[in-house]
């Protein structure tokens, strides 16, 4: 394994990896950071989890004069949440060579943000929308960059965003460095980037797979109206540590949300129509564990690192392959395992024999949960509380009264008792969702859009799946995406609350 002392980083980037626990580099880091450290544009692709944030954060923090005060660094990310998350990062490696950084995404005070601004970050942390008003209100100069960075390069290059894209890069001087991450890359890729970039140099970790081996992919064929059960029925028998449940619109979110609370589960959701207050709350509760359940549209589907996700559910099936593959990756993350569920109604089990085609993995059906092996769960839950009393807690005040009571009963009646008062024995309460549209395997719609709809889908080759004329209008990508959004945003807070196109639930 790659040691990070082999890779030409100067100390205070070497302490600080240490720091952050780091004991060697994964492969991307491995691979790619010699590369960017030539001063070569690059495209960097490895599956989801494998550390890319920090293979191009070491490049960025050893670029920065930290003794110039302009900015000199620039990342685009996709979401707010994975913009703080980013900047989170790069703030750890440049830590002790006092690199300054500042998140700049929408939904936040821009005032807020002016003032950070003006402290002189030497490297900004983007959502495109939110940056391109900085730029119109002159506010922010580009002129300095060095590097520029967009992670989640596919998600960025597609059609929402690459105006806007374009548009940024056009602020940044023509002899920058520009690096570009992500776990999918279709070649198309490439001949976009091609536009911005110069003699690119392509870094791929070829793995087997493009999911992660370490993640248990499952799916269960149920009709629409059996899914809340059969969610339900496997928390309580899989206990996850955290669990993220994936939602086709926003409003499917909602009700997953108020379904699950109503059965007794800790969730919260998060999707593109709530505050940006209220989506810091929920992360934050979700990343410190006070809730255990996070249901998300897909805005949390790529880059979100958060430990402790063991599960992650698809309550409805993604429209497109890569997006099965970011959100499956929210689990397994650098070498943990996870499991990755998948729930499909019969019309869309093709859909799923074609995610499994192209990703070249089996995703193994498993047979409908019982309310009983649910109530199971639930006991063998209340059992490892009690055997965690025994374990840790000081239990003597007790023991006479035990004693008491075992003369009085049958101990196993005792014990019954007790785990019955400790089995959260809820009832399956039922909860009507509204409907959603299955998808689809079309195949033959629309040739001529081929193109476009191929830089949208599908790892490799992958075209054909997304060539539903539906696939944009099934993404509940959240307001960061499109053009002016958080511009329009900032103009009048109202449109917060309110859909922008008929399909956004
Ligand atoms: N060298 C390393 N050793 C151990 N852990 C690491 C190393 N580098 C990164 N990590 C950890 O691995 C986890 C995943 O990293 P990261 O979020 O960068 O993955 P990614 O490749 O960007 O995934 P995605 O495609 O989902 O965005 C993080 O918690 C990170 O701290
Ligand atoms: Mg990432």
């Amino acid at each position: 394994m790659a040691q990070f002392s082999d890779l030409n980083l100067s100390s205070p980037v070497l302490q600080a990896l240490e720091e952050m626990g780091f004991e060697s580099a994964t492969a991307i880091q491995a691979e790619a950071i010699p590369v960017a450290l030539t001063g070569r544009d690059m495209i960097g692709q490895a599956q989801t989890g494998t550390g890319k944030t920090v293979a191009f954060s070491i490049p960025m923090v050893e670029m920065v004069d930290s003794d110039n005060e302009s900015i000199q660094g620039l990342i685009l990310t996709p979401t707010r949440e994975l913009c703080i998350q980013v900047a989170e990062e790069i703030r750890k490696v440049g830590m002790l060579k006092e690199v300054r950084v500042l998140p700049v995404y929408g939904g936040q005070d821009i005032n807020r943000q002016i003032r950070g601004l003006k402290n002189r970050p030497h490297v900004v942390i983007a959502t495109p929308g939110r940056l391109l008003d900085h730029l119109n209100r002159k506010t922010i100069r580009l002129k300095n960059i060095r590097m520029a960075v967009l992670d989640e390069a596919d998600e960025m290059l597609d059609m929402g965003f690459i105006e806007d894209i374009e548009a940024i890069l056009t602020e940044c001087p023509e002899a920058r460095q520009t690096l570009l991450f992500s776990a999918t890359m279709k070649p198309e890729i490439k001949k976009l980037a091609e536009r911005f970039m110069k003699e690119i140099q392509i870094v791929s970790v070829k793995a087997q797979e493009v999911t992660v081996p370490s993640i248990e992919q499952v799916y269960y064929e149920i009709n629409e109206r059996q899914k809340l059960d059969v969610l339900t029925r496997l928390l309580d028998i899989q206990d996850p540590e955290l669990a993220i449940v994936f939602g086709r619109t926003k409003r499917r979110v909602d009700e997953l949300v108020n379904a699950l609370i109503t059965r007794g589960y800790q969730a919260d959701g998060l999707h593109g129509d709530l505050s940006q207050r209220q989506r810091d709350i929920v992360m934050h509760k979700f990343r410190d564990g006070g809730i255990e359940i996070l249901v998300a549209t897909d805005v949390a589907a790529r880059g979100l690192d958060i430990s402790g996700v063991t599960h992650v559910y698809n309550f409805d099936i993604p429209q497109d392959i890569d997006s099965y593959v970011h959100r499956i990756g929210r689990t397994g993350r650098a070498g943990k395992s996870g499991i990755a569920v998948t729930f499909v109604t019969p019309r869309e089990v093709d859909h799923l024999h074609q995610i499994e085609r192209i990703t070249k993995r089996k995703i193994t059906k498993r047979p409908m949960p019982t309310f009983a092996e649910a109530i199971r769960g639930k006991q063998r839950m209340a059992m490892e509380q009690l055997m965690n009393t025994i374990e840790n807690e000081e239990l003597g005040g007790y023991r006479a009264i035990a004693e008491e009571l075992l003369d009085q009963q049958d101990s196993i009646l005792l014990i019954s008792a007790a785990l019955k008062l400790l089995t959260k024995e809820t009832q399956e309460i039922p909860i009507q969702l509204s409907d959603v549209t299955p998808i689809r395997v079309k195949k033959s719609e629309n040739r001529g859009r081929e193109s476009s709809r191929r830089i949208r889908s599908g790892i490799s080759g992958g075209g054909k799946m997304d060539s539903s004329r539906n696939a944009k209008k099934h993404r509940d990508w959240d307001r960061e995406k499109g053009r002016n959004r958080d511009r329009d945003r900032e103009k009048s807070r109202d449109r917060d609350k309110k859909p922008k196109r008929a399909n956004a639930k």
